[in-house]
């Protein structure tokens, strides 16, 4: 590609050598033209002094012709045939105005004598019928030259003879007539290519001037050019008196010559054209320079900015454009570096919170894990997300979710150091960076941000959330040493804390192992409904009054195609957290309604308690699909019965209680499952629409061997009293053995479930299990 400055020097050369070129062609052609036009001039003023010359010349010889033909003494001697008088006389006259050529002929033009000045006899053989011709009058080629001939008649009185005098038109003439003109002058033949009789012309140009002439001009009546020898003559050919072989005379200037004047202007000229030249190729350069150089500044500064470096402004050149180009440059540097900053900002925070964002978090990450590992310290990473925060979105909508996670955002950033990092990871996932004095630290920290997010209730337009937070810690060096696994196990742990219901957690060893089989089992239970691999066992609940099997608990079983029995205590809390419950649970009722509506058809008239978990309890759904699952099997409510966990209850009660109301109102039953694990007080339980307390096996599996005053036989014949005095019916758990069965029943316990009874069984086993329990012999205690 060719430079800007080179095209810029190209041009200007170019430019100044056209200008240049113009110029001279312009002197030239006018000088040339001038210079023709002067030698024409010059040439039709030769020929008008010529034709003067000859004109005089001409009076001359007639007049001296005549005074000769007039002479007595010569006339008698022409009449006696004296040829010493006549020859006398005639070069006498003759010699008189310096005639070459004196001719005395008779009457009928035969020659009687002819004399030449020079004295010589080249006459005395002419030929005597040239004195017939009419050649004695005006310019004629004679004897190879060119004569200017003019005759009289010599009377006595009678015509006696004619005497003709004439001058030579020699060399002499033709020099004459140059050192007059200034043109050169030639005499030349008419009839042959002879050599001219006469001529100025250089030797050589004087031999080729015939050929050239018969070549080029055989016709020249106005100025033409000859070009003889390689040279260019300007010519004029005078047509003198008009006899057919009278010579030709040649006036020419040669234009060489002509021009000779104007060489040295020409030179003068081609020498300033070369100067103009030389010196527009030295100042070309820099003048192209001078522009191509800010130029050059302003592209360097393209360069700069294109590669991210703000740090200089472009130059603002002293050229009044490429200053206005130098200007935009700046704004438009200084726009790109705002937007940078901007998309940068955008590219590592968070929209939503102005938090640092994973791809800005990931990077404090790595640069914490090189500092503590550099400096022998500790850093903890904390990752915590806020339980139960889909319900807040789907039951308040997204922006109060919006309000609350900058909530988060701004208590969480307000107990941490300035050296500190929070950021959000993404959804409701936080993360904490903090480097610490020792391995406490973090759990300290931990707990700090526990209370500074669950410490106080926060209120969003009027509602007032008790917000809770799982969170999970690893520590850098102990538990990692790099971004992703510090990460991934600080999750972990977090996982670890919500599936134990604790607060936090820390990472240990071994947890990986189990995450990845959860992880997976996660992913196994999308598919496990559509393939089959879900089915319900019902263990029966016996009402201690009558011994009959009034209820059932349908309990769900998975059979995994590669882990065999997976136990719902281990998938249920993984779909709780992922928030597939709501499609097992909805399955269950599904699968559970059909079952009982097939029992029914075979006269088996029995209840079935199906288990629903916390997330169930904000599907405003579930009432309406229930009571379409009952209608379309033709079900009393009676038939079917929910058990809820107490801890799920008392998580979020108040939500809880307009679902439970609804269900309730159904004729549904409903059961608080696992009580006395959730130190919940009976108290609290009075405002649910609950029909049934589940004593928590915990407190049943060991009864039998206890004393009365123990504190799980106080605990749960306090628990039956209460419950009795609230209207509530208690089911008792976990009872293994006889002996419990019968205690329970001392106690007033309404109904009794567990192995002693019977073990979950499938749905078809039933039958056969109801018949063989009414034959079941009963021993009393003593
Ligand atoms: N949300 C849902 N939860 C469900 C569903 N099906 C079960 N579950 C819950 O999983 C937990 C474990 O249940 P499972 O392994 O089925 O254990 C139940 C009984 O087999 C067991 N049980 C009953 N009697 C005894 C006994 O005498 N001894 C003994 N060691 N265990 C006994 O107790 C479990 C029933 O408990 P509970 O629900 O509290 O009545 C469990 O929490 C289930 O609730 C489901 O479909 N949805």
């Amino acid at each position: 590609m060719t430079s800007l400055k080179a095209r810029m020097t190209l041009i200007l050369l170019g430019f100044v050598s056209a200008v240049l070129a113009v110029t001279l062609l312009a002197v030239l052609l006018s000088t040339a033209a001038n210079v023709r036009e002067q030698a024409s001039e010059e040439l039709r003023v030769g020929a008008r002094v010529f034709e003067e010359l000859l004109s005089n010349r001409d009076r001359q010889l007639s007049s001296t012709t005549q005074v000769l033909a007039d002479d007595f003494a010569f006339r008698e001697a022409v009449a006696t045939e004296d040829a010493a008088t006549i020859r006398s006389a005639l070069l006498n006259h003759g010699g008189r105005i310096d005639a070459d050529l004196m001719i005395l002929s008779d009457t009928k033009g035969q020659f009687i004598t002819t004399a030449l000045r020079e004295n010589d006899n080249r006459f005395r053989e002419l030929d005597p019928a040239i004195g017939q011709n009419d050649l004695r009058q005006g310019v004629i080629s004679l004897e190879g030259e060119a004569w200017q001939m003019v005759d009289a008649t010599v009377r006595a009185p009678l015509p006696l003879a004619r005497v003709s005098m004439g001058f030579r038109l020699d060399d002499r003439i033709a020099a004459d007539l140059r050192s007059l003109t200034g043109l050169h002058v030639s005499f030349l033949s008419s009839t042959d290519e002879t050599a001219p009789y006469a001529s100025t012309l250089p030797g050589h140009v004087r031999r080729e001037l015939p050929e050239r002439l018969a070549e080029q001009a055989t016709a020249i009546d106005d100025v033409r050019t000859l070009t003889i020898a390689g040279e260019d003559y300007l010519s004029l050919r005078l047509t003198l008196d008009g006899h057919p072989g009278s010579p030709i005379v040649l006036l020419q200037t040669s234009l060489s010559e002509a021009l000779a004047p104007y060489r040295p202007l020409w030179l003068q000229m081609a020498i300033i054209a070369l100067i103009a030249f030389t010196l527009t190729l030295i100042i070309a350069g820099p003048l192209a320079n001078r522009v191509t150089r800010p130029t050059r500044a302003l592209a360097a500064a393209a360069a700069r900015i294109s590669q991210g470096d703000y740090s200089r402004s472009a130059p603002v050149p002293p050229i009044a454009e490429l200053a206005q180009l130098g200007e935009a440059f700046n704004a438009m540097q200084e726009g790109i570096r705002q937007r940078e900053q901007r998309i940068l900002h955008q590219a590592y925070h968070d929209p939503l919170t102005g938090l640092p964002n994973r791809t800005l978090a990931a990077d404090r990450l790595e640069q914490g894990i090189e500092r503590v590992q550099r400096e022998g310290r500790v850093l903890g990473v904390l990752v915590l997300d806020v339980n139960r925060f889909k319900e807040i979105n789907d039951s308040l909508g997204h922006p109060t979710g919006d309000a609350v996670l900058r909530a988060i955002a701004s208590r969480l950033s307000s107990r941490l150091r300035g050296s500190d990092t929070v950021a959000r990871l993404g959804g409701d996932e936080f993360l904490v960076l903090a480097e610490v004095e020792d391995k406490q630290g973090p759990e300290r920290l931990a707990a700090e941000l526990i209370d500074a997010i669950s410490g106080q209730e926060l209120e969003i337009e009027n509602i007032r959330l008790q917000l809770a937070i799982s969170l999970g810690i690893a520590l850098c060096p102990r538990d990692g040493t790099d971004v992703e696994t510090l990460l991934r196990r600080a999750d972990i742990a977090m996982y670890q804390a919500k599936e134990r219901q604790l607060t936090s957690s820390v990472y240990a060893a071994g947890h990986d192992e189990a995450h990845l089989r959860r992880l997976k089992m996660l992913s196994d239970l999308r598919t496990a409904i559509d393939d089959e691999q879900f089915h319900i066992q019902y263990q029966p609940k016996i009402a201690v009054s009558n011994r009959q099997a009034t209820q059932l608990e349908a309990l769900i079983r998975w059979n995994h195609p590669e882990q065999g029995f997976v136990p719902p205590d281990e998938f249920i809390p993984l779909a709780e957290n992922s928030g597939y419950i709501r499609t097992i649970s909805r399955w269950v009722l599904q699968t559970v309604i059909r079952q009982l509506a097939e029992w029914r058809r075979s006269e088996l008239s029995i209840a079935v308690a199906v288990n629903i978990s916390a997330l169930d309890l904000v599907d405003a759904g579930l009432p309406r699909y229930v009571q379409a699952l009952l209608d379309q099997h033709e079900l009393p409510p009676s038939a079917l019965g929910l058990e809820i966990t107490e801890t799920t209850v008392m998580k979020d009660a108040r939500h809880a209680l307009h679902i439970l109301q609804e269900l309730r109102s159904l004729g549904v039953a409903i059961a608080i499952d696992d009580f006395g694990t959730g130190y919940s007080s009976l108290a609290q339980l009075r405002s649910l629409p609950v029909d049934e307390l589940k004593i928590d096996k915990s407190f049943v599996m060991k009864l039998a061997g206890q004393a009365e005053d123990a504190e799980d036989p106080v605990i749960v014949r306090s628990t039956i009293d209460l419950a009795h005095n609230m209207g509530l019916k208690v089911v008792a758990e976990g009872v293994e053995d006889e002996a419990t069965w019968w205690r329970l029943a001392g106690y007033g316990c309404d109904s009794i479930q567990g192995y002693w009874i019977s073990r979950p069984m499938p749905a078809d086993a039933l039958p056969e299990w109801l018949g063989e329990f009414a034959n079941r012999q009963w021993r009393e205690p003593d």
